[in-house]
């Protein structure tokens, strides 16, 4: 008998099911495991405490990103400077103590391979398909862009990991989002994402793993697709997925941590069945239209807040759910914005062009491109890119790309998640508004008070250029 067809899901969740209790959660096989310098002290301070060791260092990549200023990391003398803020540097301090003392694999803050614990797994080839890869964050999301089950844990998480390599977890749903159609020009991976995100709703996911489905995501570079797996989380999802093919294996072969030789055949013969069966069910599906999609930013505090360049900012009141009329309110407050002002009239003074969902040498090229020759408006004060590593930093430099953005008004940093967060020194000021390539643009997100449009590279650009939000088509037609 045939056996019942299966989702890419199914298939990755049965090759790591290590058993299944009666209350239905399953002990999960974890394959590889990124650590961070914020979610990891206490996990590894109760393994010392507890006198464990870390079951496979080997399958452990640990990296600073978040705390880390995207300022010089070391002196004219090749000295490390230290970080200002107490609690950074000694979260920092202890990952470099952790990580040698229990084994695992480390990349130190100044190495060239550092960077975004996101950006660095797929790029070292740590991240492979058909892995179950978590960390202690919840954008882990990310790596679903090569066909890994991927998703953020918490620190007792991290430390279960840590000690077992393996996780106890609730089989979750499966939701398709099919897309239809192609994109039509200046029309990204990050638009499509903010789409679908405002179709679906920030938890229109939850509960569920999204496969994302159809020739768009077909035709999608890794780094495109890693942009879209990311911003699951904003929807509420345990994790994303696309099916890994010709173009994540191309991507992956020769990587530092990829498979060789005879492994990288028998891995290639074995990523090639990961794919959803024909007739296999997902419990929901939802369809979008490609062609539907337009340059999208956000005008409110949630990532689902969206609206198409061209359009205008909503009013409460056009919102059926009373409590989503409430929310929209309190983010237009938050936001300084009125119902029904042009999207295209709100003026950035900050311009953020980074993080894990798009600082990859694609997102710097797609933002090159738009300001070569040109320069920011006089209005934005403080327009920074920060490379998501050292790597694609140094891709970067010698396709000259440095030069553009500086040559445009632009700093250009060390790697780290910068302006995506507070956590570091690079924050936008209390009221001021920022076009933000990154994925969360909550009250306070980029410091106390700072006001996130999320966009995509290319739209950061125009913004930049503009010194307000506009359709980045004006500038490439
Ligand atoms: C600090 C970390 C735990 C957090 C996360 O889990 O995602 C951060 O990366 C974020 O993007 O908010
Ligand atoms: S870049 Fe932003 S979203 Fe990504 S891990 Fe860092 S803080 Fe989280």
């Amino acid at each position: 008998m045939a056996s019942k067809p299966r989702t890419l899901y199914e298939k990755i969740w049965d090759a790591h099911v290590v058993e299944t209790r009666d209350d239905g959660t399953s002990l999960i096989y974890i394959d590889r495991h990124l650590v961070h310098e914020v979610t990891s002290p206490q996990a590894f301070e109760a393994l010392r405490l507890a006198g464990r060791k870390v079951r496979r260092p080997d399958l452990t990549l640990a990296v600073p990103d978040h705390n880390l200023p995207t300022t010089p990391r070391v002196d004219a003398a090749g000295k490390r400077i230290p970080i200002a803020d107490p609690e950074s540097a000694q979260q920092l301090a202890a990952l470099e103590a952790n990580a040698p003392a229990f084994g695992i694999r480390y990349i130190d803050a100044a190495a060239p391979a550092q960077g975004i614990v996101h950006v660095v797994g797929p790029e070292q080839g740590f991240s492979l398909p058909g892995t179950t890869i978590v960390c202690g964050d919840s954008h882990t999301a990310s790596h679903g862009g090569i066909g890994a089950l991927a998703f953020g844990i918490g620190t007792s998480e991290v430390e279960h990991v840590l000690a077992t390599q393996t996780l106890q977890l609730k089989k979750s749903k499966t939701l398709e989002i099919k897309v239809t159609g192609s994109l039509g020009p200046g029309v990204t991976a990050k638009d499509l994402i903010l789409h679908i995100i405002g179709r679906i709703g920030a938890a229109g996911g939850t509960g569920y793993v999204i496969e994302y489905r159809g020739p768009v995501f077909e035709a999608m570079s890794v780094e495109e697709r890693l942009t879209v797996c990311n911003m699951s989380i904003e929807a509420g999802a345990r994790a994303g997925l696309i099916a890994p093919d010709e173009t994540v294996f191309r991507y992956l072969k020769g990587r530092p941590l990829a498979p060789k030789g005879a492994e990288w055949d028998a891995a290639i013969a074995y990523w090639k069945t990961l794919r959803s069966d024909e007739g296999a069910n997902f419990d929901k599906s939802v369809t979008i239209d490609a062609g539907e999609v337009e340059p999208t930013v956000t005008w409110g505090t949630s990532p689902e807040d969206t609206v198409a360049i061209g359009g205008v900012v909503p009013d409460p009141a056009s919102f059926a759910d009373p409590s989503k009329q409430v929310a929209a309110q309190k983010s237009l407050d938050y936001m300084g914005l009125t119902p029904g002002q042009r999207v295209q009239d709100i003026r950035v003074e900050n311009i953020f062009i980074g993080s894990c969902t798009n600082s990859r040498i694609e997102d710097l090229r797609a933002a090159a491109a738009v300001l070569k020759g040109r320069k920011k408006a006089q209005n934005v004060k403080w327009a920074i890119v920060v490379p998501g590593s050292g790597l694609v930093k140094a891709q970067a430099e010698e396709e000259g790309l440095d030069r553009i953005f500086l040559d445009a008004g632009f700093e250009w940093r060390e790697p780290g998640c910068s302006a995506c967060l507070g956590m570091n020194p690079d924050k936008v000021p209390p009221g001021e508004r920022c076009a933000s390539t990154s994925n969360r643009n909550f009250v306070g997100r980029q410091g106390p008070g700072a006001r996130t449009h999320l966009v995509s590279p290319a739209m950061a650009a125009a913004a930049a250029v503009a010194g307000h939000l506009v359709d980045v088509r004006q500038f490439t037609a």
